[in-house]
């Protein structure tokens, strides 16, 4: 698994005002899309391209286009959803597979109530797309998903780490597969119930309000 952390002025900004605990939904869903564009400049450094001649005004020339089979973007239902456009707006060919996990808030492990990708991934990139990276159960349990069907090129887009989540995820997956994890920030720690610190808090419930848990 390798692990690239932004690192970019304009992306703390932006974090840091997702952090703010007065930053309304409207405005916390407008960053998480804005954030989501900024980090997939590094997350589709390694996209599959193949060449395509185009004509421009003066002459033929070689160019690239993404190739098939287009790579599958996968939110991690509920906090993922928010990151969805922002990725599809970049790759418009891409397809959109979902992912519905619950993390059970007493003993931290992921629940699966929702599922909708194809069976086979074999060959395909996927990127999986998830704000928060606490323990990591839940993004361990999406990479399995995606690899046990085939996949062998996984990109994981998240805003928020903690450590203990990302040695976790290295742990996990080991040197199974092409894993890459980019994240827009690397927080201090998980607190005692599991929440990453300082965070921003419940990202699911940031972006569409609190439910019950
Ligand atoms: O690394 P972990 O310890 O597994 O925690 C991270 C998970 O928790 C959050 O989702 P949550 O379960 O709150 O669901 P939601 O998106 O519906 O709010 C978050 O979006 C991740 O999926
Ligand atoms: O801090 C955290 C941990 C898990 N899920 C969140 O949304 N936030
Ligand atoms: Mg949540």
């Amino acid at each position: 698994m390798e692990l690239h952390v932004a690192n970019h002025p304009l992306i703390d900004h932006k974090v840091t005002i997702l952090r703010d605990k007065d930053t309304t939904s409207p405005v916390f869903r407008l960053l998480v899309d804005e954030l989501v564009t900024l980090l997939a400049y590094e997350a589709t450094r390694h996209v599959r391209v193949e060449e395509r001649e185009v004509e421009t005004p003066l002459t033929r020339t070689v160019g690239t286009r993404i190739s098939d089979p287009q790579p599958i973007i996968v939110p991690i239902l509920r906090a993922g959803l928010g990151m969805l456009d922002g990725m599809t707006r970049l790759m418009p060919n891409a397809e959109v597979g979902f992912l519905g996990l619950k993390r059970d808030e007493e003993t931290l492990e992921a629940i699966t109530y929702a599922n909708r990708l194809p069976d086979d991934l074999t060959g395909r990139q996927v990127f999986l797309i998830d704000p928060m990276l606490a323990t990591g159960g839940s993004l361990i349990m999406a990479i399995e998903y995606v690899l046990e069907r085939g996949a062998t090129d996984v990109t994981c887009v998240c805003l928020l780490a903690a450590p203990e989540g990302i040695e976790n995820v290295r742990r996990a997956v080991g040197d199974r597969a092409n894993v890459n994890v980019v994240v827009a920030c690397v927080d201090e720690k998980l607190n005692e119930v599991g929440y990453i610190v300082p965070g921003l808090g419940d990202a699911g419930d940031r972006l569409y309000g609190i439910v019950d848990h």
